[in-house]
C-alpha cells in the first residue's frame, strides 16, 4: 500500500527522518508507537502528503505503487483524523460543513461552492452512520473536543477510504468521548477499513491492531506482531521508563513499575 525506500524528511531546520525505510501492506492495520518527538506525525505528515521527503535518487516514496498519486486516488486511500487538522477549523464552521469538506478535501466550505444532490446524500449518510445529525447547525467553537473530533472523523470516511490515520485519536478527550472514538475506531476495522495510528499511549491499540512499529528519534527500532512486541520490557526500553503491562480484553494498559 505505501513503500518508504531511503526517506529523508525535515521539518522545518530538523532532519527529523533519515534513511527511513517502512513497508505497510494492504489490509493491515498498525500502531506506530514512540516518544514524543520520535517522528511519528512526521511519517504520518508523508503519506497525506501534507509534507515531502528530500528528493534524492536512491529514495522513494510510493503510495499504492505510484510515486505521484493524485488527490482523489489518496483520498479513496487515506481518511485523517489529527489535532493539527481540529486546529485549523474556524470557530463559525457548522458541523454539518465540517463533514462536507471532506469532500473537497478543503477546511470548510464555502457558501458558493454548491454540493451535488449525492454529494448532499454521502454526507448525510456519514453524519447519520456516526449519529452526529444534531451537530449539523452547530459552530464548531461551541463543540466540545470529543464532538469536534468525530465530526473529523466522519469528514475522514467521506470517501469511504481503505484506510484512516489517527494521530493520537483520544488526545485531550474524556473517557466517555475516549470510549466513544475507540468503540468506532474497533467498528471500523471489523467493516474492513484498516487504522493506521500513531501513539504514545497504549490504551489506543485497540484489540483489533496486529502490527506494532516502534519509534525512536526519527527511527524504526522494532515492528513486528502485536503479542511478541507490546511487553513491559519493550515499552520500558522505548520511552526510558520501567512500567509495568496489563492485558485486559484485548486492550493494554500501562503503569509505573
Ligand atoms: N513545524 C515544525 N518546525 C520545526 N520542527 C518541528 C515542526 N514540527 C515538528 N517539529 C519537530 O520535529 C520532531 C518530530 O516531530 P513529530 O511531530 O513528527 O513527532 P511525534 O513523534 O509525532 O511527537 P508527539 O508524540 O509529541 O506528537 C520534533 O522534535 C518536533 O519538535
Amino acid at each position: 500500500m505505501a513503500e518508504l525506500n531511503n526517506i529523508t524528511a525535515f521539518r522545518g531546520e530538523r532532519k527529523v527522518l533519515e534513511n527511513f525505510n517502512l513497508t505497510l501492506h494492504d489490509g493491515e492495520s498498525v500502531a506506530i508507537l514512540g516518544p514524543n518527538g520520535c517522528g511519528k506525525s512526521t511519517l504520518l505528515k508523508l503519506l497525506t502528503r501534507e509534507i515531502y521527503h528530500v528528493q534524492r535518487p536512491d529514495s522513494s516514496l510510493l503510495i499504492k505503487g505510484q510515486e505521484h498519486i493524485n488527490l482523489m486516488q489518496l483520498r479513496e486511500w487515506l481518511g485523517v483524523v489529527s489535532q493539527d487538522l481540529q486546529e485549523l477549523y474556524t470557530p463559525y464552521t457548522l458541523g454539518r460543513d465540517v463533514v462536507a469538506s471532506g469532500l473537497l478535501g478543503a477546511i470548510g466550505v464555502h457558501t458558493h461552492l454548491q454540493l451535488t444532490d449525492a454529494q448532499q446524500e454521502r454526507v448525510d449518510e456519514v453524519i447519520d452512520k456516526l449519529g452526529l445529525a444534531y451537530l449539523n447547525d452547530t459552530m464548531f467553537q461551541r463543540l466540545s473536543t470529543g464532538q469536534q473530533r468525530r465530526l473529523l472523523l466522519a469528514r475522514a470516511l467521506i470517501h469511504n477510504p481503505s484506510t484512516v490515520i489517527f494521530d493520537e485519536p483520544t488526545n485531550s478527550l474524556d473517557l466517555q468521548a475516549s470510549f466513544e472514538l475507540i468503540a468506532t475506531m474497533r467498528e471500523l476495522v471489523q467493516a474492513g477499513t484498516n487504522l493506521l495510528i500513531a501513539t504514545h499511549h497504549v490504551q489506543e491499540v485497540v484489540p483489533e491492531i496486529e502490527r506494532i512499529i516502534f519509534m525512536k528519534s526519527g527511527q524504526i527500532v522494532a515492528d513486528g506482531d502485536k503479542a511478541s512486541l507490546l511487553t513491559a520490557n519493550n515499552l520500558s526500553d522505548l520511552y526510558g521508563v520501567n512500567l509495568k503491562l496489563m492485558v485486559q480484553d484485548g486492550f493494554y494498559h500501562a503503569y509505573p513499575a
